[in-house]
C-alpha cells in the first residue's frame, strides 16, 4: 500500500485551498485524497452479508437456471408444430415434475405436461400454458395463433451464466445480491472489515443522560444522533460517550480512540471559544487541519489524522451545534467513510423540487436547509423549508425528510424555483 499523504502534500495538491474560506467541493476533493480503505477481509456466511461490501468479484461458478426449464405449468412442446392458422392437436405421452428430468422420448405431435421449473424435455421447446389449451383425455388442442415457439420457456444461464462477473467487488450486499450468492451455491463471501469508528462528545456543559439538569448545561444529543448515522452506515462503533474539556482527559481520550479505530469522530470544540482544550489535542497529537467552510450550517471542521503508535487514526472533528453535525456528516464524513469501507458507492441523484417559499441565499456559500419534500396536486414535487433553521434547532431535523442544498454559487431562491433535494434514504 502508497504510503498516505499528509496534509500539507494534499493541499499542494488542490488548486485554489484556502483552510480558512473551504467550498464544499474543495472539501469533498480533500477527503477523497485522505482516506485510505480499510484493507482487511472477513469471510462471512451469507445470512450475515446484508450491507457488506464486497471485497472480491463474484464470478458465477455455475449457470442459473442451470438448465432450459419451463415459466409455466402446462404442456411442453415442438415449437415448429403450431400452426398459426388452425389448431393444433398433442399426445400427453409423460409428466415433467420439478427438480427430476422427464427422460422419454417424444415423437411428431406428442408433449409432455409439465410444471414451472421442471427441465425442458429434450427437443422440446416451448410450453402451452395448462389455460390456453383443452385437455381431452390424453390429448390436449391449441388454438390457432395464441403460442409461438419459444414461449414459456426459460434458457439455461438467462440469469447468470457460469464464468461471467455476478458482483463487483466493491458493491455493497443488498437482499437481492444476498439472494443471488445463495442461488450461485455459494455459502460465504469475502468482504472487507468494518471499519471501527469511534465517537466521542467534548465541552464541560455536555450532560449525559441519567445526570442531573443544571444550569448552562444541556444533555449530550450529538452522541446519539452519530450513533445512529453510523450504525446505518454499517460501521462498528466505539462508544466513548462525553469527555470532559481537560487536557488529561482529551489527551486519554485520542489517544486510546487511535489505538483501536480507523476514525474518530469529535463533536464540538473546533471553532474559536476560548475554554476549548480539544483543538490544542487534535494539534499535539496528529496532523490536522482547522477549517472554515463556506456552508451553512457547519461552518468549523477539524480534519486530519491522530498518531498512537504505529498507528494513525483518520480524525472528523465536527462542530458542537446538533444540526451542523447531522449535516457535515451528511455532507463530507457519510461520504469519507463509504471510502474507508472500500464502498464503491454510486451517487445518490438530487431530487429537483420546486420551492413553495422565498429562501434567502447569498452565493459564495452552500446551505443545508432542512425541507419537507411532498407531492403536490399536479404530481410534482415540492419542498417548503422546516421553520427555524438554526444550527441547534434539532427538531428541525425530525421534521425533514431532506435537506434542500443550495450551491456555492446560488442566489436567493424564489417560490417555484426548482432546487436540489437530498431525501433522507434511510440513511439520515
Ligand atoms: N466567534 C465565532 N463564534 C462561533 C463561530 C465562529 O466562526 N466565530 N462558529 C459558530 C459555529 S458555525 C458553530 S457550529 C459553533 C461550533 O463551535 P464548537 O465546535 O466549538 O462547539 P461548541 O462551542 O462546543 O458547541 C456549540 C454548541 O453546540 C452545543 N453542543 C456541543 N456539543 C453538543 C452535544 N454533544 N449535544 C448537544 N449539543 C451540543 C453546545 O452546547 C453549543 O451550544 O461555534 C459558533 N461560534
Ligand atoms: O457549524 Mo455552525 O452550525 O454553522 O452554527
Amino acid at each position: 500500500m502508497t504510503a498516505p499523504l499528509s496534509l500539507q502534500d494534499i493541499a499542494e495538491r488542490l488548486q485554489g485551498y484556502d483552510p480558512q474560506a473551504l467550498s464544499a467541493s474543495h472539501v469533498t476533493r480533500f477527503l477523497s485524497e485522505l482516506v485510505q480503505p480499510v484493507r482487511e477481509t472477513e469471510t462471512v456466511p451469507i445470512l450475515q452479508t446484508l450491507d457488506r461490501i464486497l471485497a472480491r468479484d463474484v464470478i458465477s461458478p455455475i449457470s442459473v437456471p442451470p438448465h432450459d426449464n419451463s415459466a409455466m405449468d402446462g404442456f411442453a412442446l415442438r415449437g415448429e408444430e403450431l400452426s398459426a392458422t388452425q389448431a393444433t392437436r398433442f399426445r400427453i405421452v409423460g409428466t415433467a415434475l420439478a427438480g427430476a428430468a422427464w427422460t422419454g422420448q417424444v415423437q411428431a405431435c406428442e408433449c409432455v405436461r409439465i410444471m414451472t421449473g421442471a427441465i425442458m424435455p429434450s427437443g422440446l421447446d416451448t410450453v402451452a400454458p395448462q389455460e390456453l389449451v383443452q385437455v381431452d383425455n390424453d390429448h390436449i388442442t391449441v388454438p390457432a395463433g395464441v403460442l409461438q415457439a419459444g414461449d414459456n420457456r426459460r434458457l439455461l444461464g438467462e440469469d447468470l451464466m457460469a464464468g461471467q462477473p455476478a458482483l463487483a467487488a466493491g458493491s455493497r450486499l443488498t437482499p437481492a445480491a444476498c439472494g443471488m450468492l445463495a442461488s450461485l451455491g455459494l455459502p460465504e463471501v469475502t468482504v472487507w472489515r468494518r471499519p471501527r469508528v469511534a465517537y466521542f462528545s467534548t465541552g464541560d456543559e455536555i450532560l449525559s443522560l441519567g445526570e442531573a439538569p443544571r444550569e448552562g448545561a444541556v444533555y449530550d444529543s450529538n452522541r446519539y444522533t452519530v450513533h445512529g448515522m453510523l450504525q446505518r452506515l454499517g460501521c462498528e462503533i466505539i462508544d466513548m460517550g462525553v469527555v470532559k474539556d481537560n487536557p488529561a482527559a482529551l489527551e486519554a481520550a485520542f489517544r486510546e480512540a487511535a489505538a483501536q479505530a480507523d476514525a474518530i469522530i469529535t463533536s464540538g470544540g473546533v471553532s474559536v471559544g476560548e475554554a476549548d482544550h480539544t483543538k490544542a489535542m487534535m494539534k499535539k497529537l496528529g496532523d490536522v487541519a482547522f477549517w472554515r467552510i463556506a456552508m451553512r450550517p457547519g461552518r468549523p471542521m477539524a480534519v486530519g489524522r491522530i498518531q498512537q503508535g504505529d498507528r494513525s487514526a483518520l480524525l472528523f472533528g465536527l462542530p458542537g451545534n446538533p444540526v451542523a453535525v447531522m449535516v457535515t456528516f451528511a455532507a463530507f464524513v457519510r461520504p469519507a467513510l463509504q471510502q474507508l469501507m472500500g464502498w464503491q458507492a454510486p451517487a445518490v441523484p438530487m431530487l429537483k423540487a420546486k420551492s413553495l417559499e422565498t429562501l434567502r441565499k447569498k452565493p459564495g456559500r452552500t446551505e443545508y436547509q432542512r425541507g419537507i419534500v411532498r407531492t403536490n396536486a399536479a404530481g410534482e414535487p415540492v419542498v417548503s423549508t422546516t421553520g427555524n433553521q438554526g444550527s441547534g434547532v434539532l427538531s428541525s431535523m425530525v421534521q425533514a425528510n431532506g435537506l434542500i442544498v443550495l450551491g456555492h454559487t446560488q442566489g436567493q431562491v424564489q417560490p417555484g424555483d426548482w432546487v436540489d433535494v437530498m431525501v433522507f434514504d434511510g440513511h439520515l
